[in-house]
């Protein structure tokens, strides 16, 4: 793919990973301000020169508000809310219900959990 752009969306939820040991800090009840970048690629470019108008991603960013924002992660979801699996569980939601609709393909999610720490999905690519 010869374009690519990223966009980012911030929610504040809590979590903890209940599968590490209990004496891992991790598995104690606590919150991130969560960074969630989407990196989309095209071969070429739709008028007036977009990969896709990065207002079209804005359906992500109502699921995150509905779905994530101020909530207790391990609640709302079905999977233990590390960065890595929250990065797949977003890109499965991207492709099924954005991807359909933009002249564009998901290439990665990183999930950033604090400055300093992040993770990555890259999708399959066909
Ligand atoms: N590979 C992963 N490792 C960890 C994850 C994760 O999702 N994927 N998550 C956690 C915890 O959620 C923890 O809150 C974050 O851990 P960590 O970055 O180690 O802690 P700090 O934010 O306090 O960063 P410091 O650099 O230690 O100050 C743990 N590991
Ligand atoms: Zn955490």
């Amino acid at each position: 793919m010869s374009y690519r752009i990223g966009k980012c969306f911030t929610f504040d939820a809590a979590h903890c990973l209940p599968s590490l040991p209990a004496d891992h800090k991790c598995s104690r009840l606590h919150g991130h301000t969560y960074t969630v970048e989407v990196v989309l690629a095209a071969e070429s470019l739709t008028p007036p020169g977009f990969v896709t108008d990065f207002g079209e991603l804005r359906p992500l960013r109502h699921y995150l508000d509905a779905t994530m924002d101020h909530q207790y992660l391990n609640k709302v979801l079905d999977i233990e809310p590390t960065s890595e699996n929250l990065a797949c569980h977003i890109a499965e939601w991207f492709r099924k219900n954005v991807e359909p609709t933009i002249p564009a393909r998901l290439e990665t999610v990183r999930v950033h959990e604090s400055p300093t720490s992040w993770a990555e999905y890259e999708v399959p690519q066909p």
